[in-house]
């Protein structure tokens, strides 16, 4: 349901600040990573190996989501899922999270607390709270999310640990959130098992702290496009990266997908972003954890090939652009 269809509803400035504040968190916040929250000027989270690992990013209606692809319960579980993932890309396991939400003076009070119950649902799948937040009025419904995380005493694994020789593998699905989104361009709401994860990404969490402790030299999650994301790691590391599509695999729903569109599945697979998988690197030699799939090498160079070549321009998402 979207803010259009329940015009005669509560709006969110009917009810104004503190209202929204009370019915978004009254009763919820309960694991014991908060140790204060919400409702003071700050919350208090423990930070178990006295390091705390952040990361923020912000969904905007329309840019990340529209309300009338997703359900407001969807995008809520979007806005945290995205952001977990960045947790798990450290190799962190989530202790919190805040919460600002930016909402148009009209929107319906129904939307603010589907969505509050998708963000919940998502945050106590990982057994974390949302223990803090804002509330603003805004021109477009704007989710920003907040993420603390905690390293169980491990290293971080960053982006600038990859050198040539090494292994570069995947954890969780690539293509598929990508597939869903022109699916959804093209006017159909389905095949559900597309349009489902465009709408909500199923991060491996687990895989990033398992990546951790088998020793992974670098990781990122992708949610730009894989081409686009590995360059990150490239270009930090100072190293070339080599995708092989032999070692790809198409999953054969894409395909099917892809061919009714007109479009190419293997171009989802290597630039579609949002499915929030786990991409890192591995000394050679060494077994790859449960989960993980060997897709290329670390070489000596620059930049990302795709089976030795360019593969062009367009790697991932751009903002702008
Ligand atoms: N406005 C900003 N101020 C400071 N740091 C930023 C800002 N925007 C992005 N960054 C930092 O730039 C890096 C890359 O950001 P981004 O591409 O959004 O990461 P990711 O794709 O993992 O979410 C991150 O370390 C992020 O914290
Ligand atoms: C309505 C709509 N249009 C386009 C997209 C596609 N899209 C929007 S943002 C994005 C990439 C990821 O977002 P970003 O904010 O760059 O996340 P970050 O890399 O910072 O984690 C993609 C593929 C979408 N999800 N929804
Ligand atoms: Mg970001
Ligand atoms: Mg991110
Ligand atoms: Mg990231």
């Amino acid at each position: 349901m979207g803010p259009d269809s329940s015009q005669d509803a509560q709006t969110v400035s009917e009810l104004g600040e503190f209202g929204l504040i009370h019915r978004v968190t009254s009763g919820r916040a309960q694991s014991s990573g908060t140790l204060l929250g919400p409702g003071d000027d700050a919350a208090v989270l423990a930070a178990p190996d006295g390091r705390v690992v952040t990361t923020t990013d912000l969904l905007v209606q329309n840019v990340h989501f529209r309300l009338d692809w997703s359900t407001p319960h969807q995008a809520g579980r979007k806005a945290i899922a995205v952001n977990l993932s960045d947790i798990a890309a450290m190799g962190a396991v989530p202790t919190g999270l805040l919460v600002g939400l930016g909402c148009p003076p009209d929107l319906p009070t129904s939307v603010v607390d589907e969505l509050a119950a998708g963000m919940w649902e998502e945050a106590r799948g990982v057994g974390v709270d949302i223990a803090g937040g804002d509330m603003v009025t805004a021109t477009a419904l704007t989710i920003s999310v907040t993420a603390l995380g905690d390293l169980q005493g491990r290293l971080p694994v960053i982006r600038s640990g990859a050198s040539p020789g090494e292994v570069v593998a995947v954890a969780g699905r690539l293509g598929w959130a990508a597939a869903g989104w022109a699916v959804l361009g093209r006017g159909f709401r389905s095949p559900v098992a597309v349009v489902g994860a465009h709408r909500v990404p199923e991060p491996p969490y687990a895989a990033g702290p398992q990546a951790a402790a088998a020793g992974a030299t670098s990781m990122v999650d992708v949610s730009d496009g894989l081409l686009a994301d590995l360059d990150h790691i490239a270009e930090a590391s100072g190293v070339g990266i080599d995708v092989r599509t032999d070692l790809l695999e198409i999953p054969q729903r894409l395909a099917e997908v892809a061919s009714a569109l007109g479009k190419d599945a293997r171009h989802w697979v290597l630039t579609g972003g949002e499915d929030q998988a786990l991409v890192a690197t591995f000394s050679a030699g060494q077994p790859l954890p449960e989960g993980w799939t060997a897709i290329g090498s670390v070489i000596e160079g620059q930049g990302v090939t795709v089976d030795g070549a360019d593969y062009g321009q367009e790697q991932g998402w751009q903002h702008w652009r």
